[in-house]
């Protein structure tokens, strides 16, 4: 449906998307994961035609969205990053302008208002103005005002940031519900690897303007099949274990967590016993233990050897 090829863009000499491919099917939701700065924003905006590559193409349905912007604007609806609302007006009064906007009638536009606010679980509060509402609700102002021209692909730039657990929680369910249930098509950009992996079927990790891996959730775990990550908690800190477990020979890495570490190690190496070992003779006291396999965090940690959110 969607094709992004070889799209590289430069600002002032500076490359901040370079060499980017990537494909959206009819239906998928995929995610665009990576850190601030990495292009992702730059990305979205290239595809949307609002800005024009350096080189490199997009493709809608195999033709050229850079020469002919029109018929990607009225398949797609974008989440743009920041709220962008008329804070005097309600719900329904921007709802309304953004629609005459798209250039839909009034008539037809009252009903689709409803259907929109009903989608984002706004009906009750359309009518009270912006300024009253919280940074969730307006976000879910700005979901109403990208699906009401019916797009095929929905696009969203990190439309969770700054907004409370409950209100982003109700956001992905959402946005959940539209991909699964109606089929909408998904474009979700986010430094929130946990979003990512609740959401979406495939994943392209950026960073530093490139894509660095890409796949489905599956794909990109299975670079680090050969690991597991032992999270071990204790009552308090204990220098010299904690020096001890990072310098072991068999543990591949140790970084501290909240309340203890977290070690990658050798799948079935077993190794666990012998971390028990250590403990006791430093005479710590373990208070938990978890045995997990690798998230995408990991997967970001492992390729570029830097936190998602450094
Ligand atoms: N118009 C512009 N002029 C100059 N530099 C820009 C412009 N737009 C973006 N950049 C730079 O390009 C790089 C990538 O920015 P972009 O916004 O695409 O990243 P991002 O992954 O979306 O991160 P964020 O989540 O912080 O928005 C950044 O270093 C940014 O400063």
């Amino acid at each position: 449906m969607l094709e992004v090829e070889n799209v590289s863009k430069s600002f002032k000499g500076r490359n901040v998307v370079e060499g980017m491919n990537l494909y959206l099917e009819k239906g998928e939701s995929i995610g665009l994961l990576g850190p601030n700065g990495a292009g992702k924003s730059t990305t979205i905006s290239i595809i949307s035609s609002l800005i024009k590559p350096s080189s490199g193409d997009v493709k809608l349905n195999g033709s050229s969205v850079i020469k002919k912007p029109a018929a990607i604007r009225k398949v797609i609806g974008i989440v743009p990053q920041d709220i962008a609302l008329y804070e005097e007006l309600s719900a329904y009064e921007n709802l309304l302008f953004f629609g005459q906007m798209y250039g839909m009638s009034k008539a037809g536009l009252a009903a689709k208002i409803q259907e929109v606010c009903r989608l984002v679980g706004l009906e009750d509060r359309q009518k009270d103005i912006v300024k009253t509402y919280s940074g969730g609700m307006k976000r879910r102002v700005n979901i109403a005002a990208a699906l009401l021209h019916d797009p095929e692909i929905l696009i969203m730039d990190e439309p969770t940031v700054g907004i409370d657990p409950q209100s982003r929680s109700y956001i992905l369910e959402m946005i959940r519900n539209l991909n699964i249930e109606r089929g909408m098509t998904v474009l979700y950009t986010s430094h929130y690897m946990e979003e990512v992996e609740r959401l979406c079927d495939r994943v392209y990790i950026m960073d530093h303007g490139k894509v660095i891996s890409s796949g489905t959730k599956e794909e990109l775990k299975n670079i680090l099949s050969a690991e597991e990550t032992i999270y071990i908690d204790f009552d308090r800190v204990y220098p010299a274990m904690y020096d001890e477990l990072q310098h072991h020979q068999d543990i591949l890495r140790a970084s501290e967590t909240e309340n203890g570490l977290k070690l990658i190690v050798p799948k079935g190496s077993r190794l666990l016993s012998r971390v028990f070992q250590i403990t006791e003779r430093h005479k710590a006291q373990v208070t938990n233990v978890n045995v997990s396999v690798p998230s995408l965090e990991d997967v970001f940690l492992h390729l570029t050897g830097r936190k998602l959110r450094d």
